[in-house]
C-alpha cells in the first residue's frame, strides 16, 4: 500500500516525516519498517521517522531512531515536526506538540524555529566507552540521555563511530555520546554518537545538553545564550532563568513523496 512521507531536517539531521493523521495508516509501525524507511541505499533514508498523529489532546510526535528503536524526544526532530504541521497541516505559531517526554512549545518565523525543551535534569559524573577507551561524562537528561565528553580537539572523537557501551549500568537503555570542545566564550563545538542513530551530523537534545553542562562549568548566568557548532551547522540555546532550556536552530522540509516501504 502507497502512502505519502516528507523528508526534513534540521543542520543535516534528518527525518523521515510519515503524515497519519488518525493513527490509522501506520498504526503497527514496526522497527522493521523504520529501518528500511531510514535505510540510505534501499530506503529514503534518515536518522529517524517522524509519524504524525492527531489526537485529543493535539498533534503527537511519534519518534523513532534509525535502528527502529523508541526515544522520548528528538530536538532537531520536534523542529522539522512542528514546520510540517505549519506548512501542511496550517497549525500557526506558537504550537504545541506532545511526545513522550511531555509537551514542547514550538514559535519562531522564517528559517529559524525555537522549541521550549523543557527542564535538564544534571546528574553525578559517570564514565562512557567509546571505541575502547572510556570518559569521563557528564550525565545529563533532556527527556532522553546524554553523557557530554569535553576532548582537547574532536579528532579524538574519531573512535565515535564504534558504538557506545555503558559499563557500569547506568545508561540500560543506551546512551547519546556528545564529544565537546570550547570554540570561545559561551560558543562550543561538538560531534555526537546518538543512540539508535550512530553518528549523526547534529542532535539537537545534545546540542542542549552540552550547553547545560558549559554553562555549569563556566557558572554562567541564566539567560546566557550558547552557541553550539555541529557538522551540520550551528544551534543556539539559551538556559532561562525559570530553568527552561529554549533551543533556536534551522527547519526545512526538502521534499516528499509517496512509498510503499
Ligand atoms: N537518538 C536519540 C533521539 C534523537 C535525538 C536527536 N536527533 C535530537 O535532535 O535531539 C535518543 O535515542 O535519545
Amino acid at each position: 500500500m502507497s502512502y505519502p512521507f516528507l523528508k526534513g531536517h534540521g543542520t543535516e539531521n534528518d527525518f523521515v516525516v510519515l503524515p497519519d493523521p488518525d493513527g490509522t495508516v501506520h498504526g503497527d509501525l514496526s522497527a522493521e519498517r523504520v529501518r528500511a524507511l531510514c535505510d540510505r541505499r534501499a530506503g529514503i533514508g534518515g536518522d529517524g521517522v517522524l509519524r504524525a498523529v492527531r489526537r485529543d489532546d493535539g498533534w503527537f510526535m511519534d519518534y523513532r531512531n534509525a535502528d527502529g528503536s523508541v526515544s522520548e524526544m528528538c530536538g532537531n526532530g520536534i523542529r522539522v515536526f512542528a514546520r510540517y504541521l505549519h506548512e501542511r497541516e496550517g497549525e500557526a505559531f506558537p504550537m504545541r506538540i506532545q511526545t513522550r517526554d511531555g509537551v514542547k512549545t514550538l514559535d519562531g518565523a522564517g528559517d529559524e524555529l525555537t522549541a521550549d525543551m523543557g527542564t535538564p535534569e544534571v546528574f553525578e559524573d559517570t564514565t562512557v566507552s567509546v571505541g575502547g577507551r572510556s570518559w569521563t561524562a557528564r550525565h545529563v537528561s533532556m527527556g532522553n540521555p546524554h553523557a557530554v565528553v569535553f576532548v582537547d580537539n574532536l579528532a579524538e572523537a574519531g573512535p565515535l563511530l564504534e558504538e557506545p557501551e555503558h559499563d557500569d549500568g547506568v545508561f540500560p537503555e543506551g546512551v547519546n555520546v556528545e564529544f565537546v570542545v570550547r570554540r570561545g566564550e559561551h560558543h562550543v563545538a561538538m560531534r555526537v554518537h546518538e543512540r539508535g542513530s550512530g553518528e549523526t551530523r547534529s542532535c539537537g537534545t545534545g546540542a542542549c545538553a552540552v550547553a547545560v553542562v558549559a554553562a555549569l562549568a563556566d557558572d554562567a548566568p541564566r539567560g546566557t545564550a550558547y552557541r553550539v557548532d555541529v557538522p551540520g551547522g550551528t544551534l543556539h540555546v539559551v538556559w532561562t532563568e525559570d530553568d527552561r532550556i529554549l533551543m533556536t536552530g534551522p527547519a526545512l522540509l526538502v521534499a516528499e513523496g509517496v512509498t510503499d516501504l
